[in-house]
């Protein structure tokens, strides 16, 4: 398979996102994983079982909007969760799935969802100027079946509208954005917001 200069250079992001998010902790083994969409609706994602902070170009893959895979390696686990948010997001370019401590604890200590207000950081969301802002990140419970847990998300985002991130109770964050840049920019922020509420609990104490 001969990938063209689009691929390659959002295969290039993801690389080196997954080093950087690799470098923060928050995919140990072969947790995790990560996609961008190419100009032409098709979608660069990691193969399955990989490790996610030591990815080569052969790790990333192209799939279709649908999930089919266009080169014929084995997409990751969780691809319709990518596929549902590019369906539903015309904007969304990347979508970054982190297993990190902080979401985990986050999914333990706060049941159905975590709200953040009243933080300056909230402003590296993209649309979002005033720290007089209120996120709210649902939580849903784990489901081995991912068609079936991407439904979930699917009704939740059709009651309650957009939202900026997701997390799966006992795995791990789902985020996304604009570029891969943007992406991990929402998941740095999250990540340090919810230290700051799990500190605050007390359920952290550095
Ligand atoms: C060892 S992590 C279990 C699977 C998972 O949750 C994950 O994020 C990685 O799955 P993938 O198929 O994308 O490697
Ligand atoms: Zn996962």
């Amino acid at each position: 398979m001969t990938y063209n200069e689009d691929f390659l250079m959002l295969a290039n992001q993801l690389i080196d996102a997954g080093q950087f998010i690799d470098s923060k902790g928050w995919v140990p083994a072969t947790s995790g994983n990560f996609s961008a969409r190419l100009p032409d609706g098709t979608i660069a994602i990691t193969v399955s079982g990989k490790h996610k902070g030591r990815l080569q170009l052969d790790d990333i893959m192209l799939i279709d909007a649908d999930a089919n895979s266009l080169d014929g390696k084995k997409p990751s686990a969780e691809t319709a969760l990518h596929t549902s948010l590019y369906k539903r997001f015309p904007a969304v370019q990347s979508v970054l799935h982190p297993h990190s401590i902080n979401a985990t604890l986050t999914s333990r200590l706060f049941k159905s969802e975590i709200v953040l207000e009243d933080y300056e950081l909230l402003k590296a969301l993209a649309g979002i100027d005033t720290h007089e802002s209120r996120v709210v990140i649902p939580i849903f419970a784990n489901d081995q079946n991912i068609p079936r847990l991407a439904e979930q998300v699917e009704q939740y985002m059709d009651k309650h509208g957009a939202i900026y991130a997701y997390i799966i109770a006992g795995h791990g964050l789902y985020t996304w954005g604009s570029s891969v840049q943007e992406t991990l920019r929402h998941l740095e922020a999250l990540e340090f917001l919810f230290d700051c509420e799990l500190r605050l609990h007390g359920v952290k104490r550095r």
